[in-house]
């Protein structure tokens, strides 16, 4: 198996190429980017990051070979490619500000990517999440199960993680699930949210949990205030863990930005829902009673994408 991360010279593209890696059940992860002129020098970050890693594997015990390139004919053939490339936002930033810059670039790798692997499965990381996996979608002319977006892994694992550090117990045992756009206005769903079963409405009183979901949906935010850049180490293993349930065929039932037609009453949106993925990409879009509060804040990240949707078609009319 063959998979393929554009924008692995960077921070989340090379954290997602190593987690894929280290559980050894890829034959080969490439890793592109772009070569980068410094003065009279040229830096090539996605062959460096890939030499650093492949120098990891005696250490971490894994044959996944890891290889950098700048150019698209080493991807071919690729089973999953994953698109990181792109700007991350700076404090004081939103996602959407990353639009124009952003959709050139999610745009431009696309249309190379699908030249060399016409039967792959595309997983977007690149912000503004729901309206870039729109933009690879249209450019790729792939059916809608074959392109996805990467964050409810992603937005869940901070809320599990926030849960757990509130109730102190693992956070292995919190399953959640959330649903709507990658942006503030995302919906933490806690009626949906156990602990090893336990609904965590019945273990944390209300004025907690409503601090956690709001905590939650600025989370992305929260990091950019410390580091003057966005998160890696969450966002690549949420990648990686979307990958590995398509190439292992796992069935996993995960929150994914893809295509409704329909389902909650949307329609012509990449959205987050819960779906389930395997092998061929999204099997199944999981439609969960919601209830009046609920569809609310789902309407409300609904109008808050389309209104970013509607700027990109504007971009494009220019
Ligand atoms: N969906 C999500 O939940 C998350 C999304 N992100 C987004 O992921 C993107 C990447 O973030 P970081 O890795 O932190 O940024 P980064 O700056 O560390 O890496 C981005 C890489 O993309 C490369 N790149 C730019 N244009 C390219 C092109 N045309 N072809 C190939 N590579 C190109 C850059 O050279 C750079 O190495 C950002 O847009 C960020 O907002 C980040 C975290 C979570
Ligand atoms: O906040 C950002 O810009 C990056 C991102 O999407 C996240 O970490 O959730």
């Amino acid at each position: 198996m063959k998979v393929t991360v554009v924008g692995a010279g960077g921070n989340v593209g090379s954290t997602v190429a190593l987690a894929i890696a280290e559980r050894d059940y890829a034959k080969e992860v490439v890793m592109v980017d772009i070569e980068k002129e410094e003065g009279d020098k040229t830096f090539y970050p996605s062959k460096g990051r890939a030499l650093d890693q492949w120098e990891t594997a005696p250490i971490l015990g894994f044959d996944t070979r890891l290889v950098g390139t700048v150019n698209y004919e080493d991807t071919k053939g690729s089973d999953v490619c994953v698109i990181t490339a792109g700007v991350p936002r700076k404090p004081g930033m939103s996602r959407d500000d990353l639009l124009e810059i952003n959709s050139n670039i999610v745009r431009t790798v696309t249309e190379e990517l699908v030249k060399y692997s016409p039967d792959t499965i595309i997983v977007v990381v690149s912000n503004p999440l729901d309206v870039m996996t729109y933009v690879a979608h249209a450019t790729s002319g792939f059916d809608s199960s074959r392109v996805m977006g990467m964050a409810g892994i992603l937005d869940t694992a901070r809320f599990r993680a926030f849960l757990a550090e509130e109730l102190n117990v693992s956070p292995k045992d919190i399953q959640s699930l959330l649903m709507g756009g990658h942006g503030d206005t995302m919906v933490p769903l806690p009626r949906y949210t156990t602990v090893s079963g336990i609904p965590v409405t019945q273990l944390i009183d209300s004025d907690k949990l409503d601090a956690i979901v709001d905590r939650t949906k600025k989370g992305g935010g929260e990091l950019v205030g410390l580091m003057g850049t966005s998160a890696w180490y969450a966002p690549g293993a949420a990648a990686a863990q979307m990958v590995e349930a398509i190439i292992l065929d796992q069935n996993r039932i995960f929150p994914c930005a893809v295509q409704l037609n329909g389902e909650y009453g949307i329609n012509d949106l990449f959205l987050g829902v819960p779906v389930k993925l395997g092998k061929g990409g999204i099997k199944e879009i999981i439609e969960v009673d919601l209830d009046d509060s609920e569809t609310e804040l789902l309407r409300a990240s609904e109008k808050a994408v389309r209104s970013t949707l509607e700027d990109f078609k504007k971009l494009m009319d220019k």
